[in-house]
């Protein structure tokens, strides 16, 4: 059987009287692209929080290679493997591309700004992170400043700085958002080489790339997991059609 590498357990969280995440289980297999997706307000991002570490879960666990990481805060969970992109940039726009990515592979979550300058001149650290700008085709930017990059530019920055860690796992919320078509099929073959590597929970609105990349797909509505299954499963699912894709095709 493949390896579970990243799994929820009986996730639920609640805003008030809005029930965001309502028993979610759901798991990463070795190689696979997982896609989750669901209407907007669905309860996808506030999922990949709680995967993530930054929002804590009512109820339920989080396992990162068979580990309960469900007390651990962001950092630790990025130290253990965790990969992830973010919907909201997290790049440092006044540095320069090289300067992100080496603060990347510094580690998540220490405060390395006093040190960015030493860690420049440290081969090996200069080595990975150019290695990680050369695989999502930004080499030739690694001295521009961040600021000037498109937006397309800059969603495979934030795919550099986690690829610096070695994620055992990636979690990506909306990658291809505002990429236009071109970015978006670069970045569709990009991804679709980086599941042999580690799998990726990728929440993606773009159901073109959904379809070409997903082994397989869970539907969330309401908070819930509706249905899991191949692209095959999910797209002739009528309950996933009457509450999501019916206007898809
Ligand atoms: N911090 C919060 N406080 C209160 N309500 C919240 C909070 N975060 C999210 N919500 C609510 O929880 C629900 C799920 O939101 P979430 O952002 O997870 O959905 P989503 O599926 O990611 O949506 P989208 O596709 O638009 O990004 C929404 O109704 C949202 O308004």
């Amino acid at each position: 059987m493949t390896k579970v590498i990243l799994e929820t357990r009986g996730i639920s969280k609640s805003f008030g009287a809005l029930q965001a995440s309502k028993d979610v289980s759901i798991d990463l297999r070795a190689g696979e692209i997982h896609a989750l997706i669901g209407p907007n307000g669905a309860g996808k991002s506030t999922l990949i929080k709680q995967i993530a570490g930054s929002l804590a879960p009512d109820a339920g666990q989080v396992f990162l290679n068979g580990q309960d990481v469900t007390a651990l805060k962001t950092a630790a969970r990025a130290k253990r493997g965790l990969g992830r992109t973010f919907q909201i940039s997290a790049l440092a726009m006044e540095d320069t591309v090289l300067q992100n990515v080496t603060l990347g592979a510094l580690g998540a979550g220490a405060s390395p700004f006093q040190f960015w300058r030493a860690a420049l001149d440290d081969q090996a650290m200069r080595a990975v992170a150019e290695d990680a700008l050369q695989r999502v085709g930004l080499q030739d930017h690694a001295s521009a400043m961040t600021a000037e990059l498109s937006h397309g530019q800059r969603r495979q920055l934030e795919v550099a700085v986690a690829l610096t860690l070695k994620p055992r796992a990636f979690v990506m919320d909306e990658p291809m958002a505002g990429l236009g078509t071109e970015g978006s099929k670069r970045l569709t073959v990009f991804l679709d080489g980086l599941r042999a590597e580690a799998p990726i929970l990728l929440v993606e609105h773009d159901m073109d790339a959904v379809f070409a990349l997903a082994d397989r797909i869970s539907v969330l509505v309401y908070g819930e997991v509706i249905a899991t299954g191949t692209v095959h499963e999910i797209r002739t699912n009528p309950d996933v059609r009457a509450a999501y894709l019916g206007d898809e095709e």
